[in-house]
């Protein structure tokens, strides 16, 4: 979105629309994850023959449509701004052009007329702090261009210190981590000047303070022999594909691993993991689409203690962290697994989408009292201004941050940094 404002005044205006049409963007996202979560929600019903909880979960997603239609997407528009012009011909498009100096300075050549918007490099080509920036911009951009209009020459006083926790918040990062951010800050800052920069830099400094705790480099391929790494989640968080992702890796390491389909429920999951096993050269067990998954665990277990294989990686089946009988087919997974290896599953690892913002925390708590997580991985934090959120689940979880995905090909998914991913957040350069 280029909005082109020349004057100060109308700069300040084109922020706050950005700032309008932002929120709007992102209560849509929200609306359009929540019919995502329902419609999964209702074929599994279907496909499990309830279908009158099917057919109120569709009557949910209809309302939810009909409020979707009611607010459509925000075009970003260019206010009319009834400039006192005396031409009476009106311009077709207002041109991105330099503020026009007061007296005439002699050119002394023509500007190269300014590119429409830098196009991103090709992912494949950018190293993952690039991407990791690129793909983190929109919650960047939220947080800085909400800095930027606080802190114009301005001192950190109550008042900014209010403003900034309140930008912290609407960035996902969490009330409880947003008042302990503010509060560090004024330690050393209260009642002096500061610039939006010097706030960027001591804000990244806070974020990595929060996250480094959970920063926990993992290698699946080391460790017990087999081990048995489950992958959790709600539907669509992430899991085949952030598993297909590990499994690439796992081949250049030369670890002897099996892949398990565990996520019966889902055919297209079975083929989408087959796939990846396939392109990393590694075998995958699964079985026909509904298909006890407990029963398919057991065996890929007995199969890889039988075969002296290194590792385990179990996909399973999405579920709502408010279902209850969802949730205890994985308890039943977790049961099964135990009963050849009492040690086993050796890391359960929950996938987590960083779209669906403040509602990560839920699932992380639903799912550490359900399946024992062990570690984190986020996902899609391209394409979402909800990043943020990963900095509240860190302040509220002694979790360790596995791995972060900044998009769908196997070089997007990287070890997480707590530093390169303040520094991101923030808006600052590698
Ligand atoms: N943009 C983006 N898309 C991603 C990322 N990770 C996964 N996806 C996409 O998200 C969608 C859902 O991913 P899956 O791996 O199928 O999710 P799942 O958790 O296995 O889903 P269920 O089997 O329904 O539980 C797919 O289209 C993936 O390509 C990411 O980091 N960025």
């Amino acid at each position: 979105m280029i909005l082109w404002f020349g004057k100060k005044k109308d700069k300040e205006k084109a922020r706050a629309i950005g700032r309008e049409i932002e929120a709007e963007e992102a209560k849509r996202a929200e609306a359009e994850a929540l019919k995502q979560q329902l419609e999964d929600s209702a074929a599994f019903q279907d496909a499990m023959g309830r279908e009158e909880r099917a057919e109120e979960i569709q009557e949910q997603i209809e309302e939810l449509e009909e409020t979707l239609d009611e607010t459509p997407p925000v075009e970003p528009t260019i206010p009319a701004e009834p400039e006192p012009e005396p031409e009476p011909e009106p311009e077709p498009e207002p041109e991105p052009e330099p503020e026009p100096e007061p007296e005439p300075e002699p050119e002394p050549e023509p500007e190269p007329e300014p590119e429409p918007e830098p196009e991103p490099e090709p992912a494949k080509k950018q190293n993952f702090f690039a991407r990791l920036t690129s793909g983190l911009s929109r919650s960047s951009n939220k947080l800085t261009e909400g800095i930027s209009s606080v802190f114009v020459k301005r001192k950190l006083d109550d008042e900014t210190l209010e403003e900034l926790e309140d930008i912290l918040i609407m960035s996902d990062l969490g009330a409880k981590a947003a008042s302990r951010i503010t509060s560090n800050l004024a330690k050393d800052r209260f009642d002096k000047e500061v610039t939006d920069q010097e706030i960027k830099i001591a804000l990244a400094k806070e974020v990595e303070d929060i996250l480094k705790p959970r920063e926990r480099h993992v290698d699946f391929a080391d460790g017990p022999k087999p081990r048995i790494v489950l992958f959790v989640g709600v539907n669509g968080s992430g899991k085949t594909t952030t598993i297909g992702k590990i499994a690439s890796k796992l081949k250049d390491q030369g670890a002897k691993a099996l892949l398990v389909a565990g996520d019966t429920f889902r055919a297209a999951a079975i083929e989408q993991l087959q796939v990846w096993g396939e392109r990393a050269g590694i075998p995958v067990m699964a079985k026909a689409p509904g298909a006890d998954a407990a029963g398919l665990v057991y065996e890929a277990v007995e199969k890889a203690k039988a075969e002296d294989l290194d590792l385990v990686l179990v996909d399973t089946a999405g579920r709502l962290q408010n279902r209850a009988e969802l949730m205890d087919e994985l308890s039943k997974i977790l049961r099964v697994t135990r009963k050849l290896d009492p040690e086993a599953p050796h890391d359960v690892i929950l996938v987590l989408d960083a779209t669906v913002g403040q509602n990560a925390l839920s699932q992380v708590e639903a799912f550490r009292h359900t399946a024992g997580v062990s570690g984190l991985v986020m996902t899609k934090l391209d394409g979402t201004a909800k990043g943020g959120v990963l900095v509240a689940i860190a302040h509220a979880h002694d979790l360790p941050i596995h791995f972060v995905g900044v998009g769908e090909s196997a070089d997007d998914l990287q070890p997480f940094s707590a530093e390169t991913f303040s520094r991101a957040l923030v808006g600052l350069d590698g």
